[in-house]
């Protein structure tokens, strides 16, 4: 479904890659964990599977089909990939109901997004989805009042009422608590297992991805180190992915 051929990424101006020659592929059986210490190419991965950075080496197939930059092509992609972030990029004095809404802006045109005008099918589609992350009761409530496990529920509704085909999630539980990360981390392997949706999810914190990943790939300096089940990384795979860090925090003591 999705393929990576040998993508590399080199920002403007640095003497390394931020990714280097990753070969991946994807189904929809995968719930995917990203790890790798800070810098070590995360976001990026991201960012080139949802179209937001053109890799500068290699390709992304979508079904087969390489990926287009052309504007309208890629506003069809972005269209199957619903993003989860973690400062749930939410507009704070719109409601609940509204924020998930604006998922549909990439099936609108312009003047009908200007105007926000939705038809009745959008909201009760939009108020399903709602009950679905378990809101129904704040459906009306701005979300700038809403608690951020609650936030990051209106983040995940806004990602599937644009009906997607992939889920992507840039450290979606960076920002809450453990109860919370667990129950954020629950719900989306619950959504990936009843609707199929290949599910990519950057993540610090290793106990969420050994409970929950099917699949975990590590990145160091931009290249694969690891990509396998949770089981199989070990303490010493871990160690290979964050040594530097451990590194770093016995010489800051
Ligand atoms: N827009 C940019 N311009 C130049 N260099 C960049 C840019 N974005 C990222 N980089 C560099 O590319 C490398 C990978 O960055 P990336 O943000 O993908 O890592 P990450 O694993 O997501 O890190 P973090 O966990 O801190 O978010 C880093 O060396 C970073 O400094």
């Amino acid at each position: 479904m999705l393929e990576l051929k040998n993508v590399s990424v080199r920002y403007p101006g640095m003497k390394k890659n931020a990714l280097s020659d990753l070969n991946l592929s994807f189904d929809k059986n995968d719930f995917v964990c990203v790890l790798g210490k800070s810098g070590a190419g995360k976001s990026t991965f991201i960012r080139c599977i949802n179209g937001l950075q053109q890799p500068t080496e290699g390709e992304i197939r979508f079904d087969g089909t390489p990926m287009s930059f052309q504007k309208e092509e890629l506003r069809q992609i972005r269209r199957e990939m619903g993003m989860v972030f973690q400062h749930f990029n939410l507009i704070p004095r719109m409601s609940v109901l509204q924020n998930v809404l604006t998922g549909r802006f990439g099936y609108r045109s312009t003047f009908k997004n200007l105007v926000g005008w939705f038809t009745n099918d959008e909201i009760q589609e939009a108020k399903r989805i709602i009950a679905e992350v378990g809101l129904t009761e704040m459906e009306n409530r701005r979300v700038e009042n809403l608690s951020g496990g609650q936030k990051q529920r209106v983040g995940i509704a806004r990602a599937l009422v644009q009906h997607p085909r992939i889920l992507l999630g840039d450290e979606p539980v960076a920002s809450l608590d453990p109860g919370t990360s667990n129950r954020i981390f629950s719900l989306l392997q619950e959504i990936h297992e009843r609707l199929g949706l290949l599910t990519i999810i950057n993540v610090h914190d290793i106990e969420l991805a050994k409970r929950y990943a099917t699949r975990i790939i590590a990145l160091k300096d931009g290249e694969l180190i690891f990509d396998g089940k949770p089981e199989d990384f070990t303490s010493e795979e871990y160690e290979e992915t964050y040594e530097s860090e451990q590194q770093n925090l016995f010489f800051q003591i």
